[in-house]
């Protein structure tokens, strides 16, 4: 990896017109990069642009020269972080950071960063990208990012049950208080009640890294969508003892549990006369899933209960999109609710932190980037070095997560 560090103070290697700005969330799995580039000037012509742009809403002016963009979001495991470290260098991405303006002189480049391994792997950073990681709190980034997606991108947050995913109107004047439950590998529960007003109320060590760590153990299964791909398949009733099996088939019905309800995970294994590889891989994954999901959905329910909110938003890489997690999740706080509190998901569930650290950069003086919020169809304003960019995140994102971005140049 030494290669990488002959290139690290050239800050001007970067083509002036090449917009490019990093912020990275650096956590216990996963490491996660947000970034916007520019388009090539040959990936789309004018034209193109400018019909996009009009189609964007009445604050378009065609007078102005349009840049095309996309704010990119991309994952490593944080285990391989010599990969993410050469993406980084293979796209010159280090380059988007900020000079510290209170020593002009320097030619320092800051990335911002949030996350455990902002700490841990900033000699790392330096030494191979000759870059300084400008640390930003994790609660707060993961709040920001929330409150960004939720107000700025249509469509981001949705519930999910019986199958069934249905996108929320979320009012941007009647957003909080929420409930954000950020399930990484362990799990965040933070009261949210205004931009930069939130408490971290609670959390659990039985989490994303829990699900990901046991499942490693006991399928042997060699990453982690494998293990979740299985659980499609399995039967969880085969290793969970239910209320039926402790009541001879029968509903608890006087405390209102019925016999198909989970009345001890795992609870099977102690009394079957069997070892691990009696087991379906399948089987395991699938209990060990719904064991998770439960009792996040259960915990979150109660710190929602406490604080009297009514929504909560679930996110962190732990969810993945899955239906049955998904599902899983919202049983469980519409059973212990009683329907009073509802689950919703995000889109971009797992990048709530990096985008958090990526809007940290309006902080930044001079040729930092600022981000703004404006209303409706431009939701995001980010200017550098005298150039002003609109990105529209019209809740379109491609298969690479990234969103597209209508640039004006001022
Ligand atoms: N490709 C993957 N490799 C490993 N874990 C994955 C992967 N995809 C999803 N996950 C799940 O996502 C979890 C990590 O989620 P996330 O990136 O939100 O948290 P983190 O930032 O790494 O953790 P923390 O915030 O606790 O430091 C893992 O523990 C695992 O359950
Ligand atoms: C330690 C963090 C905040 C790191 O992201 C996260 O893994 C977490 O919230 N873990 C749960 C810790 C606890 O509250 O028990």
């Amino acid at each position: 990896m030494d290669h990488l560090a002959h290139v690290s103070n050239q800050p001007n290697s970067q083509p002036q017109s090449q917009i490019s700005h990093l912020a990275l969330d650096i956590g216990g799995s996963l490491i996660k990069l947000v970034y916007f580039c520019r388009y090539d000037d040959n990936c789309r012509d004018d034209d193109e642009l400018r019909s996009q742009n009009e189609s964007l809403g009445s604050e378009s002016d065609n007078s102005r020269p349009v840049l095309g963009g996309k704010l990119h979001f991309a994952k490593f495991e944080t285990s391989k972080i010599n990969d993410c470290l050469e993406f980084i260098h293979s796209m010159k991405l280090h380059l988007g950071g900020f000079h510290d303006c209170t020593a002009p002189s320097s030619d320092k480049i800051f990335i911002k960063a949030t996350g455990g391994g902002a700490y841990k792997f900033a000699d790392l950073f330096k030494e191979k990208l000759g870059v300084s990681l400008d640390k930003e709190d994790e609660m707060e980034c993961l709040v920001t990012g929330a409150n960004f997606l939720l107000k700025a991108v249509h469509q981001e947050a949705f519930t999910y049950l019986d199958g069934q995913k249905e996108f929320a109107q979320i009012d941007p004047n009647d957003l909080y208080p929420y409930l954000l439950v950020n399930i990484g590998s362990g799990v965040s529960m933070i009261k949210v009640d205004g931009d930069g007003k939130f408490e971290r109320v609670s959390g659990t060590s039985l989490g994303g890294g829990t699900f990901w760590g046991l499942g490693r153990l006991l399928t042997k299964c060699k990453n982690f969508d494998e293990l979740l791909e299985l659980s499609h398949q399995g039967n969880n009733r085969v290793i969970d003892m239910l209320v039926g099996d402790i009541y001879g088939g029968t509903d608890y019905a006087k405390i209102g549990l019925s016999a198909t309800t989970i009345a001890s995970s795992f609870g099977k294994a102690i009394s079957d006369n069997k070892g691990l590889v009696d087991y379906k891989p399948e089987d395991i994954s699938r209990s060990l899933l719904r064991m998770i999901s439960n009792n996040i959905g259960q915990i979150s329910y109660l710190n929602a209960l406490r604080f009297g909110l009514k929504r909560i938003f679930f996110a962190g890489f732990f969810i993945r999109g899955h239906a049955y997690t998904m599902d899983t999740i919202s049983v469980a706080v519409n059973f212990w609710s009683k329907g009073e509190a509802e689950a919703m998901f995000l889109r971009h569930e797992g990048f709530l932190g990096a985008l958090g650290a990526f809007m940290s950069y309006e902080k930044q003086c001079l040729d930092g980037l600022t981000v703004n919020k404006i209303p409706q169809r431009f939701p995001i304003s980010v200017s550098s070095a005298g150039n002003k960019i609109y990105c529209s995140m019209n809740g379109k994102s491609n298969d690479n997560e990234s969103i597209e971005c209508t640039v004006y140049r001022t």
